[in-house]
């Protein structure tokens, strides 16, 4: 059947299996084609998803803004919600749509207001120095007698970003960083792998405790089918699919028990320390919890739906920071003077305030933030996103294009059930945005006081796609952007940051944008050196 979208132009299909989807989510680094795609069709323009299926890819402002705004017509698609379905369950603030998405994120947004964040950065501090303490033994266990060392950061990075959401969101001590065992980190651990790597033919588990082995995170082809078919599937199907006894779906259901379990016990504790007078933690569950027993009867989340915001938080906040901490430090590690500029805007603000960057100090400085916009903007953790249509509008456009029969058109008329990608990382590359040079990292871009946020923005940070938009925005931007500030200032005064010349590490799709080398292991070295205090 044809639809209206088969008019947009759009690159030729490789493929009648896999579509561009080979292209699109397992390039040798991403956005190999998609950048150039983009260059050739601008801001709109169709793909082909598994069995041919149209995928209309979007990047452009004014269509973005228009499918993030209107949840009800443009619904998460079926293969995200079968995933959060499988991994967490239908009361994940990402599963939940119209008013129960509402009164949920009613209740979180309160958690992750400015307030709560501002109580963050000592607990990211505490973090960050473990972090620094662990490089420098590194670095002092190195055979040469220097006062650096070519160090895997990646792993140690990502324990402290789940010690960080385990610590600041949802008030559980994993103590990654010290090697400890915990069965949340253990069973999630798990399941993220299982997920990443082929979640249906995965035939390890992994332990957490052994998480600085490397793994294969790449999706692979048969992912990619999967995926095209999922949408086909109708509940039952995939209810049968699920209890199917392969180790990866075991990770899966062993980790939604445990999980369950943990998160029971986690707001038990919360509630008795409310009965007993005590209100003086930091953490946002505390914030959620204590917000939830206020609220009127009708706002209120049950029992089983803040248990279900536990892992959702967990999932949503550990790789994404991690990776993004991990992608700053190779921008570091190849430009030591952008480096140097940033400690030395660090060290002053660092003795003006003897050593107490606090939230606001933190805000206050002009390169450093530049910088992390910059990465943001070309680095987001979540490159893509899908949406599904739930009933046939017309999308407007920013910028007409020509369709196929040469007509020019402002705006494209979608049916129900039309697959739409949502272009985070090719938005954030528009040069209709960002200037000429909007594929080069180039923080002084944020410093120009001629810059300006798009018009047809959206989003809550920097007119950036990079957290999303409208009301399934990223709950958790600003307490990643603290995070961030906390994590890199200790490292960046602590330490210089190298990338190897002949460094093989490039960015891949593993759900999101992570570093892996050629062989598509998760993995970053650096050369780490100690700096003089
Ligand atoms: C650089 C770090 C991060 C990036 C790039 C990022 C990006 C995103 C994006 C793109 C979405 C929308 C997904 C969609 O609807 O298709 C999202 C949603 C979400 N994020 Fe983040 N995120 C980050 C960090 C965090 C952190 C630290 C937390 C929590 C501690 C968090 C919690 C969430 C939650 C709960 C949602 C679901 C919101 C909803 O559907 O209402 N994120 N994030």
């Amino acid at each position: 059947k044809s639809s209206p979208v088969d008019l947009i132009p759009g690159p030729p299909s490789p493929s009648w299996f896999y579509g561009h989807m080979i292209q699109l989510l397992l390039p040798k680094y991403y956005g190999e084609y998609e950048y150039k795609w983009q260059e050739r069709y601008g801001g709109v323009y169709l793909l082909k998803g598994p069995f041919s299926q149209n995928r209309l890819m979007i990047s452009d402002p004014a269509a973005l803004k228009f499918v993030l705004n209107d949840t009800a017509t443009f619904e998460r698609s079926t293969q995200q919600q079968a995933i959060v379905e499988m991994l967490i369950g239908r009361n994940a603030v990402f599963y939940v749509q119209g008013d129960d998405h509402r009164r949920i994120r009613n209740i979180m947004n309160n958690a992750f207001s400015p307030s709560s964040i501002r109580e963050l950065p000592p607990i990211f501090k505490t973090i960050a120095e473990k972090v620094a303490e662990k490089l420098e033994a590194k670095i002092a266990d190195a055979p040469s007698q220097s006062s650096g060392a070519l160090i895997d950061i990646y792993h140690t990075i990502h324990s402290a970003t789940l010690d960080g959401v385990g610590e600041g969101a949802i008030g559980y001590t994993f103590d990654a960083l010290d090697n400890k065992d915990s069965v949340l980190g253990n069973s999630h651990q798990n399941i993220m792998y299982a997920v990443m790597i082929n979640s249906w033919q995965s035939t390890t588990t992994y332990t957490y405790a052994s998480s600085s082995s490397t793994m294969s995170g790449v999706r692979t082809k048969p992912d990619i089918v999967f995926e095209g078919i999922v949408p086909f599937f109708n509940k039952t199907l995939l209810q049968l699919a699920f209890s199917l006894p392969t180790r990866a779906f075991n990770a899966l259901r062993h980790n939604r028990t445990t999980s369950a379990k943990v998160s029971a016990e986690l707001i038990d504790n919360q509630v008795e320390a409310l009965d007993m007078g005590i209100t003086t933690r930091k953490d946002l569950l505390h914030v959620m919890v204590k917000g939830n027993r206020s609220a009127k009867a009708s706002a209120k989340m049950s029992n089983a739906e803040m248990q279900e915001q536990i892992p959702s938080l967990m999932i949503a906040g550990q790789d994404t920071t991690g990776n993004t901490i991990s992608l700053a430090l190779i921008e570091l590690g190849r430009d030591h003077q952008l480096q140097d500029a940033i400690r030395k805007e660090l060290a002053e603000a660092y003795s003006e305030t003897n050593g107490n960057l606090t939230y606001s100090k933190l805000e206050s400085l002009l390169l450093f933030n530049a910088f992390l916009k910059e990465v943001l903007r070309l680095h987001p953790g979540l490159p893509m996103s899908d949406r599904t249509v739930a009933k046939d509008t017309i999308i407007p456009l920013s910028r007409s294009i020509y369709n196929r029969n040469g007509a020019r058109i402002s705006e494209i008329p979608v049916s129900a059930g039309q697959h739409i990608i949502v272009g985070t990382a090719s938005y954030n590359r528009l040069t209709s945005i960002w200037g000429p040079d909007a594929q080069e990292f180039r923080p002084s871009r944020w410093l120009k006081s001629s810059h300006n946020i798009p018009k047809d923005s959206f989003g809550p940070f920097a007119g950036l796609a990079t957290f999303l938009g409208g009301p399934r925005t990223c709950i958790g931007w600003r307490f990643a952007l603290t995070e961030f500030q906390v994590m890199l200032s200790v490292l960046i005064l602590r330490f210089r940051f190298t990338l190897p010349k002949d460094s093989p590490v490039r960015e891949v799709l593993a759900v999101t944008l992570a570093p892996a080398n050629e062989k598509n292991e998760f993995g970053l070295p650096l050369l780490v050196e100690r700096l003089e205090d």
